[in-house]
């Protein structure tokens, strides 16, 4: 069993949702960055304590939220003290397209974990990219580096696509073992 926190800003309540199943794979504490882009009471010395850190965001723009990047630019006290090095990290993003170009907000998301000394861990799950498949699918939208959601722009966060949940929650899983094996 490893100890996982799952730090996330959400706008609009979707990428919450998101959280909450990464955090159900994972077993994890939930840090919820507010619209200021600030922390709870306390969350920093959760993340400090913690074997693994997931972090989430919204694409908004092409790239994270500025709450998060606020979490992410206030994180350089951690990162002076060494605080976060070698902890496992992974990270999700959500958005309203189907690429949307989430892929630069993981990519973020990778090197604000490598900046830190950390250990990244990929979404470890084949794609569903085959005639049948669908979006109740795992990976339906085909992620390597980390988990991907799509919600659609008019939907709300009762209707992400379940498989996009189910791969969020997978995901969670797979970091929280990663960082049991890892913690020996
Ligand atoms: C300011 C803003 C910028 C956005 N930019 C993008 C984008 O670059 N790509 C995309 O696919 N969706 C974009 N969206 C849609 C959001 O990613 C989508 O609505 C998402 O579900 C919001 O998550 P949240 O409810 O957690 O805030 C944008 C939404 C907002 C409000």
């Amino acid at each position: 069993m490893s100890n996982i926190a799952v730090v996330y800003h959400s706008g609009y309540g979707h990428t919450q949702r998101v959280a909450q199943a990464v955090a159900e794979g994972a077993q994890a504490q939930l840090i919820a960055i507010d619209a200021e882009g600030n922390l709870p009471e306390g969350a920093w010395e959760t993340l400090a304590a913690a074997d693994g850190i997931i972090f989430g965001t919204p694409t908004y723009m092409g790239g994270p939220s500025w709450q998060f990047k606020k979490f992410a630019d206030a994180s350089s006290k951690a990162w002076f003290t060494r605080a976060w090095q070698d902890k496992v990290f992974g990270g999700f993003t959500n958005s309203a397209s189907f690429n949307g170009d989430k892929q630069v907000t993981l990519i973020y998301l990778q090197t604000l974990a490598s900046q830190h000394g950390g250990i990244w861990a990929s979404l470890g799950l084949p794609p569903a990219n085959t005639k049948a498949a669908t979006r109740n699918d795992i990976n339906n939208l085909g992620g390597s580096v980390g988990a991907l959601v799509q919600s659609p722009s008019d939907a709300s966060a009762a209707e992400i696509p379940q498989g996009d949940l189910d791969t969020a929650k997978l995901y969670g899983k797979r970091v929280a073992d990663i960082a049991a094996k890892l913690r020996g």
